[in-house]
């Protein structure tokens, strides 16, 4: 039985824009690992209230805001997305505050059998999730079924989905860094197959881990 007193076995699960990153992660949490996600927690400190919000209207003044008080969205995607110092900045301000609480969340999570913590730059962070990392796993696709995906699924234009696109780590340097790769080039019911090994992969290593 795992104890409060043990760290958890994390596996970092990254992917491009798009890769079906969260599809992967639902699917986890359905077969009952815990699941650590740093775009929702991103998106908690950027909601009305949220924790970061007085930082970004230092930083980039109170136009930045919506007017009931959250990060506009849309507007920060179109400077951060053109202009590398705003999403310097950006970064600089959400990256410390995402990390520290899901650093919290995984920690609350050590009675489950395993974490999957979602970052979708973990390998361009550097060592910074992946020394938390038992294990890396990557969510693969063909970057134009990426691209149709997000088209649909947000009706963001191609020429920003690409420009996203070419400030994330390559395809190759993400599969490089994997311990595993899930294949979603196909439909959610291959997908999901490939989540149900890797579940009973990851309950196996997680009981056999090293306290
Ligand atoms: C620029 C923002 C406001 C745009 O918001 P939007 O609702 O369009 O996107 P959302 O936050 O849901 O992210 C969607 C996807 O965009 C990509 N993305 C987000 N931030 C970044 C970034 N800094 N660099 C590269 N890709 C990014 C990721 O693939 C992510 O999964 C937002 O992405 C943001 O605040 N980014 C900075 C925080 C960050 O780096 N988040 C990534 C998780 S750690
Ligand atoms: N195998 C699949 N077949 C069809 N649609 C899919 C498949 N996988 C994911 N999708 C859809 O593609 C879109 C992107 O998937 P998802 O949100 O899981 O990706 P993500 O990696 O979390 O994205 P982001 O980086 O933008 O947060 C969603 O609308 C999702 O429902």
């Amino acid at each position: 039985m795992p104890s409060v007193n043990r760290p958890p076995f994390i596996v970092g699960l990254t992917g491009g824009i798009g890769s079906g990153k969260s599809a992967a992660a639902e699917h986890f949490a359905r077969l009952g690992a815990a699941v650590v996600d740093t775009d929702a927690i991103a998106h908690e400190l950027t909601a009305a209230g949220g924790a970061a919000i007085p930082s970004l209207v230092a930083a980039f003044g109170p136009d930045i805001l919506t007017p009931d008080g959250a990060l506009d969205r849309a507007k920060m995607r179109a400077l951060a997305f053109t202009d590398p110092a705003v999403k310097h900045r950006l970064e600089a301000i959400l990256h410390p505050m995402i990390r520290q609480e899901a650093d919290a969340r995984c920690l609350a999570a050590a009675d489950a059998p395993y974490v999957v913590l979602v970052v979708p730059l973990l390998i361009e962070a550097g060592e910074d999730y992946r020394r938390r990392c038992q294990r890396i796993a990557v969510v693969d696709c063909p970057e134009e079924i990426q691209i149709a995906r997000v088209r649909a699924r947000s009706g963001l234009d191609e020429d920003l989905i690409r420009r996203i696109m070419a400030q994330q780590a390559s395809r190759a340097e993400r599969l490089a860094a994997a311990d595993h790769i899930l294949d979603n080039g196909g439909d959610l019911a291959r997908l999901y197959a490939q989540v149900e090994a890797l579940d009973r992969l990851y309950r196996e290593l997680a009981r056999s881990a090293p306290p």
